[in-house]
């Protein structure tokens, strides 16, 4: 035999009702079942709200028409509930009091009227049924509104009441509701219904407990707060007892001990979704102990602080006893060795209670100042991740301190492994992901802001699009990207841009400023957050600091960062060191080569780099390459290098070797050589007149530049060839380097006079390496290995 549970919201609409009547009827076919029922949909809460009116002597009586009128009320003849109903409430009017006792006969009738309906619907549906009213055999104190059962007595009943049932007829038994031995109507409490299910599966030896609920089963955490928490197939009692502890709202302690005895089975299941195995919780051992987080808001942390309280015996006790005598029940419990100090949560709404409580018990010690304060933080949220210990807690920690959640405290159960972790209320939604994120190898969300959608940042978002699921299989991480802007406007969306963003784009962005972005992230509580610079703007790099100090991990292919003054270079590392956020630039020079990443390597490890010298720039080896062999204009070389996305969007900005040294001034940068870009000896190739010109005009009169370079050619040597160079000189001791750029000629059969393409070629000479440099050698431009090298140093902070 199957007990069948059907909580309120499985009642509450036509398609959920004919659910239910569907799988009791499946059900019914395979095994002999009884069924549960609380009251259909709000009704509990209806009828308290009717004996309230009628208590504040206000209209009462149009909330009862309506609820009398009630669709699923009419094919039934209810005026027996209907009568008594009315007579309760006028007594309450009447009296003006509506007691324990009254308001347990009032709710005991939604119970009855659910059953009555349910138990008509099934024999209409040709379904033998009965309606059942456990108040027969379900015996308790007279604790009204949380009665205790007589578990004994209310067994035997039971067994008796039931064996006297005629056989293959349907059960429909009230939950919720029981009676003392006068007969005098009571509830259960919370859970109540689900209690009444627990207690006839362990009275009539059930094999297996079955409660439909509106949820596929247990998750991980609350699906509605966190998208990718994934359902429990199976638990042990212990560990769902653990979890009914800490707040699941389908499990409740009370409900499960029943179930001990025999080691009845319960499966949390879906009335919409029947054919979904749900969550077994049973006696069997599980591999891996329960993870799953919970989350208690609405909870208020009161800090009790007092200097005079040092050695003193019985402070505790006396905060503790003033909270239990006004019915306060304690959450989380904090105190330091200091004895100076104790927090602890309670209920929100029972804060001010508990706050004036204690000043009257220290009303003599907050005189003294031997207290120094009793004071409240409201608005607090309890995050509980169940099986977890301090063994393995430093990784959710350090996610949590990552995305700049600080938790307020955090505590650990002595026996068991739970750890409840206090954070605002405001970011609980954001602390939850990014701890599932991190425990339960499900995808880690990364979420992308992405800054300039030219060239390369087009190709970035399209690169992400496209190779967005392989990563999430391969590697567990899912980059989201929820903004994309440029200079102006920016689109939005904190569930992911997808593939048609260009003319989402064009329909959907809007003006903006950096400070929507954050609170756009803040808002939907998103977590790991990367802001992605691919402009080439000195503008942009003023959100840099505020960007890092509201969460977000920094990357930039844009080199003005690392290269204006050296005083905003040491206040950003600063300020990320300060925050725990991190900053990558691989492409900053060399494109997707790894030359940052080398060069750091090396002198972290206390290599000298006395040298680094070649061809840095992408698009003057392109031009010079072709150029110095073809016999093509150069305004026509040029012009190729900038279709090809080897320029910068400002040619300009590589023809006067600007972009060479900043690549130096970099590459400097990251030897600890503190120099300013105006300390570059910089060879400009770009004719004087050509130089203070807007760029649509510069762009549009390129053949200027023809003559200059045509002559440059003719006073080759024979045998040579023009290459643009860089070339710093730095020493482990010294403060500045030299940095240098220029055109020379190089004989053609040398390693630089051989390159070809848009190759860059850096050779690095070391104290180690002597004479015989490192050299890196590869594309040194171009929109596709330059936005895979970005997309690297993505992949690089996703992994940490
Ligand atoms: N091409 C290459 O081989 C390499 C390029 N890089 C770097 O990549 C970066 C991008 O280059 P590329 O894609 O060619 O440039 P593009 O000109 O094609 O694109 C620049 C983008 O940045 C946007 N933008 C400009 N100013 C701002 C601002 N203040 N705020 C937000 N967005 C802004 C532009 O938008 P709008 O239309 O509104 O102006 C545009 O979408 C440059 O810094 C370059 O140095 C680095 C290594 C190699
Ligand atoms: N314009 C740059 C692009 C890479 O930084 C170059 O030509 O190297």
């Amino acid at each position: 035999m199957k007990v069948l549970k059907f909580g309120g919201k499985s009642l509450a609409s036509e398609h959920t009702f004919k659910n239910v009547i569907q799988i009791i009827e499946n059900k019914s076919k395979e095994s002999e079942i009884v069924v549960v029922v609380s009251a259909i949909g709000d009704t509990t809460d209806i009828l308290e709200n009717i004996a309230e009116l009628a208590k504040n002597n206000q209209d009462y009586q149009s909330t009862f028409n309506e609820f009398k009128e009630r669709v699923y009320h009419k094919d039934i003849n209810l005026e027996a509930e209907f009568q008594l109903l009315s007579k309760l409430f006028e007594g309450v009017s009447l009296i003006e009091d509506c007691t324990p006792k009254i308001k347990d006969l009032i709710l005991s009738q939604g119970e009855i009227i659910s059953s009555r309906v349910l138990a008509k619907q099934l024999n209409a549906a040709q379904l033998r049924s009965v309606s059942i009213d456990s108040r027969d055999f379900i015996i308790t104190d007279d604790s009204f509104g949380n009665a205790i059962v007589d578990e004994s007595l209310s067994k035997s009943k039971t067994q008796n009441y039931f064996n006297e049932l005629p056989l293959k007829i349907i059960p429909i038994v009230t939950g919720f509701i029981g009676a003392t031995q006068k007969g005098e109507t009571t509830t259960l409490g919370r859970n109540g219904s689900n209690y009444t299910a627990a207690l006839l599966s362990n009275f009539l030896k059930a094999e297996e407990l079955q409660n439909y609920t509106h949820v596929d089963g247990i998750f991980t955490a609350n699906p509605d707060w966190v998208k990718n928490a994934q359902k429990i197939e199976e638990l042990h009692f212990e560990e769902a007892n653990e979890l009914a502890n800490f707040g699941a709202s389908i499990l409740h302690a009370k409900t499960i001990i029943p179930l001990l005895e025999n080691s009845t089975p319960l499966r949390i299941l879906n009335t919409l979704n029947p054919k979904n195995a749900g969550t077994l919780i049973s006696a069997k051992a599980t591999d891996n102990g329960i993870k799953s987080l919970s989350l208690q808001s609405d909870v208020s942390l009161i800090q009790f602080e007092g200097r005079g309280l040092l050695g003193i015996v019985g402070v505790d006790a006396r905060v503790f006893t003033s909270l239990a005598n006004e019915g306060i029940s304690i959450g989380v419990i904090s105190q330091g060795s200091s004895e100076r100090g104790l927090g602890f949560t309670v209920k929100q709404s029972e804060a001010d209670k508990a706050i004036k409580a204690l000043q009257k018990e220290f009303e003599k010690d907050l005189y003294t100042k031997d207290v120094s304060g009793i004071s409240l933080i409201d608005d607090i949220a309890v995050l509980s991740i169940i099986g977890q210990d301090l063994s393995t807690f430093d990784k959710p920690y350090a996610a949590l301190v990552k995305n700049k959640i600080i938790p307020i405290l955090f505590n650990n159960t002595v026996t068991g492994k739970n750890v409840s972790i206090l954070v605002r209320k405001h970011e609980a939604k954001k602390a939850l992901n990014v701890i599932h994120g991190q425990i339960f190898g499900v995808a880690k969300n990364i979420n992308l802001a992405l800054f300039g959608h030219g060239l390369v940042g087009g190709t970035l978002i399209d690169q992400i699009l496209a190779t967005a699921s392989s990563i999430e299989k391969k590697k567990n991480i899912r980059l989201n990207i929820f903004a994309i802007g440029n200079s102006k406007k920016v689109l939005l969306n904190e569930n992911g841009i997808g593939k048609n963003w260009r003319e989402d784009i064009k329909a959907n962005s809007e003006n903006y400023q950096i400070q929507d972005v954050i609170r756009f992230a803040n808002e939907n509580h998103l977590e790991n957050l990367i802001a992605i610079d691919n402009t080439a703007s000195s503008s942009f790099v003023d959100n840099y600091i505020s960007l890092v100090q509201s969460g977000f991990d920094l990357i930039s292919s844009n080199k003005i960062g690392n290269t204006i003054s050296y005083s905003f270079y040491k206040e950003l590392r600063e300020t990320l060191k300060r925050n725990h956020k991190e900053y990558l630039y691989e492409t900053n020079v060399g494109a997707g080569l790894p030359l940052i990443d080398t060069i750091k390597l090396l002198h972290l490890s206390g290599e000298n780099i006395t040298k680094i010298k070649g061809v840095f720039s992408g698009s003057l080896s392109y031009i010079f390459n072709n150029f110095s062999i073809q016999d093509r204009p150069f305004s026509t070389v040029l012009q190729e290098a900038i279709e090809k996305g080897y320029t910068e969007p400002d040619p300009r900005e590589d023809l006067s070797g600007n972009d060479v040294g900043r690549k130096l001034l970099i590459l400097a940068r990251e030897l600890d050589l503190k120099n300013e870009f105006q300390e570059i000896k910089i060879q400009n190739l770009i004719p004087e007149e050509l130089q203070a010109i807007d760029t649509p005009a510069f762009l549009k009169g390129l053949d200027k530049l023809d003559s200059y370079f045509e002559k440059q050619k003719q006073d080759l040597v024979p045998g040579t060839v023009l290459r643009y160079v860089g070339e710093l000189n730095g020493d482990l001791q010294e403060e500045k380097g030299f940095l240098e750029t220029k055109l020379i000629a190089v004989p053609i059969n040398s390693a630089l006079g051989q390159l070809k393409g848009s190759d860059s070629l850096f050779e690095i000479y070391t104290e180690s390496y002597g004479d015989n440099p490192i050299i890196i050698q590869g594309a040194g431009a171009g929109a596709a290995v330059t936005a895979r090298g970005v997309f690297g140093d993505i992949l690089r902070l996703a992994d940490k």
